[in-house]
């Protein structure tokens, strides 16, 4: 019997005859009479939560009594009391081979929209399907969006099947939201990737493939769109083998009919054929394929073949061929193989269907459950057994919802969380409180009290915790999970620290251009969308230039920075002005130099003075701090008495000297300083002392060398024999050192460190001179040198100007 949501009031009176389902971990609430008003008012009353404190008492009456144990220290009047709630009733323990969480990969327009209105179907969870040409299908976020203002269910939505459960998990596709998609891949367990019929592998299929090969997701292939006249199942097999280097293992044959197009599928495993009947597709009519039968033979060839391929990566199965015919080998037997060699990743099984005519979704869901992961199967995640029943959760997405505000999604990695449950953010050590806790349902959400390790949740009320943040129950809880956790790896404290809640590494934005709102009184609204949007995208930096006061925006990419302008005017109703894409040179720092300066500022009676002498020096290597203190006789008295707090002024004050190079105005990097003489008047405010540190910075940059150094990304081109002679020739037109030339299937990849000022509009270049046939995926690699041109020239491209 599932537990799950009961809710249900028990008549106090009979309280000692709560249901026979009370067990550990079960949580309740008193609750008033709900027919009488006069209950309402009692103190302690209402949302009075109990907790799941009965962790060891399993049986009925210690329950009872904890009850009315709290019924006295809340001083609770007994006779008024007339019900106990109990609700959302969970099992601590829920069965974590019973939950996947899944991510559904596709090239634009493959189906995937159409397909999980499906699942959504045949689950329950909807009772019509909805068609995205109608506009009105559960998923299609973009048009709920605008109807609506909710974006909930691009991130995670729930569904049962075959007492399981499955959370499937958006993974949005754009190259230049490659931390969105990460946090997404980071926190899936498998992954179904689906291909249009008559096209077989595309362009954004290979990059999906190689996302979900980076973070090593084990996935299976749904061939959609089989009803389609120019479908070919066997087409898609060979682009799959000629783009991938992996054992497909094709566990359907579609079966046309007498129009073009599916209208069956052999199921090779249980030896079936399969018509789906109802208008919707709901009944699926199997028909034995026994030696009678007319697709017997093809049946045979296929399980055969399946079987083999199977063999030759499994060594169960290999053991099994050699004492009996592979036909007759048990479907049992096959799954468990299947199953393994997809956690493997050592095959891929294909399925097919088509969607929108629905046939073979169900089967989808079929395998979903039987041959994909559970997080119970994932080895890597016992790491997390070292926080006990301590909560550890990551966030992989947030949105900002209109009425609820920020609606933040967790992966539950150890304990559990709870409804107004307080966290604690390990990036930032800030502690905040969870109000609402939810699921994603279909189109909407479900309250819950409890959600527990494995699983998906929602919440509202954290202002803190941005995507891809680790969340636990308190800060000491993370250093006692580390040290647990040390005891068995035998590694060091951070090695654990970074295993359980590894730190963010946000990518540097390559590009930057001010933003700027259509008049003043929209300035507010602008500032709250950036707020916003860079809690959701983390790699979108948003900072105010000292010098003109504009907002400059920093991204990782061309279309990244375009469609934040876009969401900003679709989502915010702001139509704001974006100044031309830079690049984000750095100024790197070869000389050093000394310099003392002096502010002092009056204010009202209250003089603000500051003397500071410091020098910039060139960082030897990457670990040298980046302020010490000059610890000569000279200086020590004075900079004995400097407060950590002033000190931490100070930094923010050389930090933001730092913003302006001396050559082009570009940040500097590789600096670091030595104080060597620091007064300030007793009243002197933290501003002025953070000022004449900048001011400082400034001067002594005037004093000293840099060089100017570009970002350089790291390209993965693949492509076909025919192109590459073509795209290896533009490449080195652009610059560009090739470091690595593989094969992968009949694909050419081409690895190569190009400056990113070569790549602007790339993939539209390479897109038209290719047709279609080549892609690419690039990343931050590192800052480097001008090569290949002269600086001068890079400086006129900044400046405008020439240097003289
Ligand atoms: N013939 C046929 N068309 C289908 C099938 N599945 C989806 N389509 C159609 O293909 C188009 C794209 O389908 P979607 O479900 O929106 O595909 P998608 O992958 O979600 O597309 P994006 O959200 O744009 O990436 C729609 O017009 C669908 O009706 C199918 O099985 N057969």
């Amino acid at each position: 019997m599932s537990l799950e949501s009961t809710l249900d009031y028990y008549d106090m009176k009979e309280g000692y005859n709560l249901p026979q389902f009370v067990e550990a971990s079960t949580s309740y609430e008193l609750v008033s009479d709900p027919s009488d008003p006069s209950t309402a008012a009692l103190p302690g009353l209402g949302s009075h939560f109990l907790g799941s404190q009965f962790a060891d008492e399993t049986n009925k009456r210690t329950v009872s009594l904890v009850l009315l144990f709290s019924l006295w220290a809340t001083r609770t009047p007994m006779d008024r009391i007339k019900y106990i709630q109990v609700s959302s009733v969970t099992h601590k323990n829920e069965d974590l081979h019973k939950i996947r969480n899944i991510g559904i990969l596709a090239h634009i327009d493959a189906g995937k929209t159409t397909t999980t209105e499906r699942m959504l179907y045949y689950s329950g969870k909807i009772d019509h399907m909805g068609e995205v040409h109608d506009g009105n299908t559960v998923t299609d976020y973009l048009e709920q969006e605008r109807d609506r203002g909710i974006t909930i269910t691009s991130a995670s939505v729930t569904i049962p099947w075959l007492n399981h459960k499955i959370n499937i998990i958006d993974t949005p596709g754009h190259i230049d939201f490659t931390f969105e998609v990460e946090q997404s891949l980071k926190v899936i367990d498998g992954a179904v990737v689906i291909l249009d019929g008559s096209a077989g592998v595309e362009a954004q299929t290979v990059t999906v493939w190689r996302q979900a090969d980076k973070y090593n997701v084990p996935r299976m292939i749904y061939v959609n769109k089989m009803d389609r006249m120019d479908s070919n199942f066997d087409f898609c097999l060979k682009s799959l083998a000629n783009k991938f280097d992996t054992v497909f293992l094709p566990l359907q044959v579609p079966v046309r009919g007498s129009k073009a197009g599916i209208s069956a599928i052999i199921d090779i495993i249980n030896k079936h054929l399969l018509v789906w009947s109802g208008e919707q597709g709901d009944e699926i009519i199997r028909t034995p394929l026994d030696e009678s039968h007319e697709l017997y033979e093809l049946t045979q060839r296929c399980r055969n073949e399946l079987v083999e391929k199977l063999s030759d990566i499994d060594d169960e199965i290999a053991e099994l061929v050699l004492k009996e015919d592979s036909y007759s080998i048990a479907v049992e037997h096959l799954y468990q193989a299947l199953r393994r060699v997809t956690v493997n990743q050592k095959g891929v099984v294909v399925l097919c269907g088509s969607s929108y005519k629905n046939i073979g979704v169900q089967k989808l869901l079929d395998a979903v459950v039987n041959i994909l992961p559970s997080p119970g199967t994932r080895k890597d995640l016992d790491n997390y057994n070292s926080f006990g029943d301590n909560l550890c959760a990551s966030a992989f997405k947030v949105v900002h919802e209109k009425q609820k505000g920020p609606i933040t999604f967790f992966r539950i990695y150890s304990g559990s969380m709870k409804k107004g449950q307080r966290i604690h953010v390990v990036r930032n050590e800030k502690n905040e409180q969870i109000q609402k806790l939810m699921i994603a349902l279909a189109d909407d959400y479900e309250e819950v009290s409890e959600v527990t390790k494995g699983n998906i949740a929602a919440t509202t009320g954290l202002k803190h915790v941005f995507s891809g943040d680790f969340v636990t129950n308190s800060g000491s809880s993370v250093s006692n999970a580390a040290r647990e956790l040390q005891k068995r790896k035998k590694i060091s404290y951070d090695e654990c620290l970074n295993l359980l809640c590894p730190r963010m590494s946000i990518p540097e934005p390559v590009f930057f251009c001010s933003i700027e709102a259509p008049s003043q009184a929209l300035q507010t609204a602008l500032d709250n969308a950036l707020e916003q949007l860079q809690k959701e995208d983390p790699s979108l930096r948003i900072k105010i230039d000292p010098d003109t006061g504009q907002t400059i925006m920093g991204g990782m990419g061309e279309l990244h920075l375009e469609i934040v302008k876009d969401r900003i005017f679709t989502k915010y109703k702001v139509e704001a002005d974006i100044g031309p894409l830079q690049i984000a040179y750095k100024e790197y720092l070869i000389k050093s130099a000394k310099y003392s300066h002096s502010l002092s500022v009056t204010v009202g009676a209250v003089n603000h003075a500051v003397k500071i002498t410091l020098s910039i020096l060139p960082k030897e290597s990457e670990e040298d701090e980046f302020l010490v203190l000059d610890n000569s006789l000279d200086c020590v008295m004075n900079l004995r008495a400097i407060t950590p707090k002033r000190l931490s002024v100070l930094r923010n004050g050389l930090e933001d000297g730092l913003q302006r190079g001396p050559k082009v105005g570009c940040q500097v990097s590789n600096a670091k300083f030595m104080l060597h003489w620091l007064e300030a008047k007793k009243m002197t405010s933290d501003s002025v002392l953070s000022s004449a540190a900048a001011q400082c910075v400034q001067k002594l940059l005037a004093r000293t060398e840099t060089i100017i150094m570009e970002p350089i990304m790291n390209l993965n081109v693949i492509t076909d024999e025919k192109q590459l002679g073509g795209i290896m020739s533009d490449l080195s037109r652009r610059r560009a050192d090739i470091c690595e030339f593989t094969s992968r299937g009949h694909s050419r990849v081409i690895k190569a460190l190009v400056p990113l000022a070569e790549l602007l509009g790339y993939s539209k270049q390479l897109r038209i001179a290719t047709s279609g046939n080549a892609t690419f995926t690039m990343e931050f690699e590192c800052y480097k040198e001008i090569r290949g041109k002269s600086e001068n020239e890079v400086i006129k491209e900044i400046t405008g100007f020439y240097p003289t």
